[in-house]
């Protein structure tokens, strides 16, 4: 099939690739040429484990290539196109909304190239009714072009495994009955290989429930990390372990074990902004009461960040003043080098602004901290980082950070305090090698 990916960033640039390893025929566009050149060299254009294999055996296919010029999607009609629009719906500057003027503009860029009988595929992270007012301009500026909403699910650091085996496909499919029996028809087609696994459920909606699909996952992902954190802060209160606590109450079936991991919160291009982006959509429709709670949800999670700063401050004696501080992680979370609203980074700079030397160190995302926090001191080397340190913060848990030695640190660092923003380091061992060793939500020992 021939497709095209609007918006090559983290989403579109590894659905792209994974198409095309399907055996699709596609072009990737993005109006930014960096990435474009990047990606045209079969470069990765950002850190994701597997993508870059991935791109060169999709270019060397000849089945992929990127372009920033949209014209490269016109054609002559005789077999449909599909168009999937991944470009970015981030927040409005001072306000909770979704800016969607990037998912107007690509859909308005395609509509001179589309021909009846092309499909556009919503994939971006979208307020409810975008769908319905796309697929009017699209029916309207060529009649017989059709739009489904097929919300991605894919997490950083495991988006390639996620995209050719997603946990569910879920498709937003037009009123029209005809249409909607077109539309599957061609998704089931572009789905074609996870879909014969036979172990993938494809369940099919509106477009409204379809894109609610999104942020509601997305609203209980956050809720379920910000519970275990509001635990976290009884436990500090009542001296108790918010580690032990998690293990117990996800042995309970209708619970799980999953996303109960206390510290210091969600970050990232998704949770945080989409959880704002509901509210002020409700409050649109006048649902605004339902989800209150989430505000709740957004402070416990950023409470979290202040709480990693006063404890440090708790553990260097009420001051930052002449003290050094080695962050260990910027991005907002382990195998990926994305650093938007990353609470490692939020943390680190407000201990800087609080008047500490702060160093910051991480295997993948310096590049991008370095570009958004210029005034922050990067090292590539933990040893590096933590050299003469008053305390180490542990604030993303990569699994080298996890596996580093306490008694090897030990001889690195001016005093042996580690703070654990992730509750991913072994205590006991980190005690044993003589270090005070604090942690959110456990107990101090
Ligand atoms: N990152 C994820 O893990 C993930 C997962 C699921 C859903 N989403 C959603 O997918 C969307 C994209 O997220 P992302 O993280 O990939 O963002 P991103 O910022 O990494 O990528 C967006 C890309 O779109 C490009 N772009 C902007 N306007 C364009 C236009 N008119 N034509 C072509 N390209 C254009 C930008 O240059 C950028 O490269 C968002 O709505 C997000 O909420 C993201
Ligand atoms: O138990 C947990 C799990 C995660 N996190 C934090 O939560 C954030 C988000 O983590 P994760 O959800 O793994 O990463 P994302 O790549 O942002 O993926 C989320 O956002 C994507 C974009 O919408 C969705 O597609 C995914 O399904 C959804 O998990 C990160 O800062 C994590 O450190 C915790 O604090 N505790």
């Amino acid at each position: 099939m021939r497709l095209s990916v609007m918006g090559c960033g983290y989403l579109g640039a590894v659905h792209a690739a994974c198409m095309a390893d399907f055996g699709h025929e596609v072009i990737g566009v993005d109006v930014d040429e960096r990435k474009i050149a990047d990606l045209t060299r079969a470069k990765a254009p950002f850190f994701e484990p597997g993508l870059p294999e991935l791109l060169q055996r999709a270019m060397d296919s000849g089945r992929l290539s990127f372009t920033t010029d949209v014209a490269a999607l016109a054609h002559d009609g005789a077999a449909p196109t599909v168009h999937f629009i991944c470009v970015g719906t981030p927040q409005r500057a001072g306000e909770f909304a979704a800016d969607t003027t990037y998912v107007d503009a690509a859909v308005r860029a395609l509509l001179p190239y589309l021909r009846p009988g092309d499909l556009v595929v919503g994939k971006s992270t979208v307020p409810v009714g975008t769908a319905a007012r796309l697929a009017a301009m699209i029916s309207e500026a060529v009649p017989g072009a059709m739009l489904a909403w097929n919300p991605e699910f894919l997490r950083e650091g495991h988006a390639v495994q996620d995209t050719q085996r997603p946990d569910r496909i879920v498709y937003g499919l037009p009123a029209d009955p005809d249409e909607a029996a077109r539309t599957k028809a061609l998704l089931d087609e572009v789905y074609a290989n996870p879909i014969a696994t036979g172990t993938i459920p494809v369940l099919t909606s509106d477009y409204a429930t379809a894109e609610l699909v999104k942020t509601a996952a997305n609203a209980f992902l956050a809720t379920k990390i910000s519970f275990i954190n509001a635990m976290a802060e009884v436990c500090e209160a009542a001296g108790a372990d918010v580690s032990a606590l998690a293990a117990a109450i996800g042995h309970d079936e209708r619970i799980g074990p999953k996303f109960l991991g206390a510290g210091l919160g969600f970050g990232g291009g998704c949770l945080p902004k989409d959880i704002r982006a509901f509210m002020a959509r409700a409050g649109e429709l006048g649902a605004d009461q339902a989800l209150t709670f989430l505000r709740e949800v957004d402070a416990i999670n950023m409470r979290r960040r202040t709480r990693m700063v006063d404890l440090a401050r708790e553990v260097l004696h009420g001051t930052f003043l002449g003290r050094k501080v080695a962050v260990l992680g910027a991005a907002f979370k382990p195998e990926s080098d994305d650093i938007r609203d990353s609470p490692a980074l939020n943390v680190a700079a407000q201990i800087r602004l609080q008047g500490a030397e702060v160093v910051v160190t991480d295997p993948a995302a310096l590049e991008n901290a370095r570009r958004a926090w210029p005034d922050l001191h990067y090292e590539d080397k933990v040893e590096v980082a933590c050299d003469g340190a008053d305390v180490v913060l542990l604030l993303t848990e990569w699994k080298q950070y996890k596996a580093i030695d306490p008694a090897q640190l030990a001889g690195i660092v001016r005093a042996r305090n580690v703070l654990d923003g992730r509750n991913a380091l072994d205590p006991q061992a980190w005690r044993a090698a003589g270090w005070t060793y604090r942690a959110l939500g456990r107990p101090r020992v």
